[in-house]
């Protein structure tokens, strides 16, 4: 199944084209890395497809419904740029992972026992299952960033989007997440990543498609200089002020509108 479909997608922000007629399409299964320089509209497009950002030319089927008609949610898990989200929140890790099940939740219902297993089981599959009961606020940034995993993880989405988890993660934090996305993709999930290098990623990467300067300019095998060596990354400032991600503890529906 055609799990993303996206044809001449482009996206304008002020007036400026950041997404230039962008063809994408991801099958079930597949993990797809979205590589490419600073800027070049690897976050836009994944806001794109998630729905936080409207596209202002072309077409998106979601699961073969076209985007306007698509919402079950539920099937889709994301994880935006920017760790340190969870700092100075006081919440222990059970917690804001937990939230991740918010959506499959009727309104004040209370947590049920397929809610505890499946934040159960992404605490394992995070490497995390023996903090659960510790602040996040007392984790390390990359620990913070596999909480964030965890919470879309407990909403056992289909299709995953993560951007950039592994910016400023140390060694053993992107081989947690190489292992978590590596038994994610063995359950048959879709994943599409971000990534400036992809480290221990790199065998999980069934196909690399890099941007430039809005433009799609390789979909295919993972180029030789995505593989390891660390780019210097500079965050632009624009980042600071994501405007989705106020509050770990807010429902996945929420950053969607
Ligand atoms: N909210 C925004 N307001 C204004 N410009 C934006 C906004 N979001 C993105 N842009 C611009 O769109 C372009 C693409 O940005 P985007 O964040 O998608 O790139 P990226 O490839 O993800 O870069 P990075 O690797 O730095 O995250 C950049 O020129 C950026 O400045």
């Amino acid at each position: 199944m055609r799990v993303i479909e996206l044809t001449g997608g482009s996206v304008a922000i002020a007036g400026r084209p950041v997404l230039r007629g962008i063809d994408l399409t991801v099958e079930e299964g597949e993990f797809v890395a979205l590589l490419g320089p600073n800027g070049s509209g690897k976050s836009t497009l994944v806001r794109a497809l998630t729905g936080l950002r409207s596209l202002t030319g072309g077409t998106l089927t979601l699961f073969g419904t076209p985007f306007a008609d698509f919402h079950d949610w539920r099937r889709v898990g994301y994880v935006p740029q920017r760790p340190g989200a969870t700092a100075g929140v006081p919440a222990s890790v059970r917690e804001v992972v937990t939230a991740g099940r918010l959506t499959h939740r009727r309104l004040l219902r209370r947590l049920g026992r397929d809610d505890r297993a499946a934040v159960d089981r992404a605490l394992a599959l995070v490497g995390l299952a023996g903090r659960a009961n510790d602040g996040v606020a007392q984790l390390s940034g990359g620990q913070q960033q596999r909480v964030l995993i965890a919470r879309a993880l407990a909403g056992e989405p289909e299709l995953f989007f993560l951007d950039e988890p592994t910016a400023g993660v140390d060694a053993a934090n992107q081989q947690a997440l190489a292992d978590a996305l590596a038994a994610l993709k063995a359950d048959g999930a879709t994943i599409v990543l971000v990534a400036h290098e992809l480290g221990p990623l790199t065998d999980l990467v069934d196909r690399a498609v890099v941007l430039r300067d809005g433009r799609v300019v390789h979909d295919g095998a993972v180029p030789d200089d995505a593989l390891a060596h660390a780019h210097h990354h500079q965050r632009p400032a624009h980042h600071d002020h994501a405007p989705h991600v106020a509050s770990p503890l807010e429902p996945r529906t929420e950053e969607r509108r």
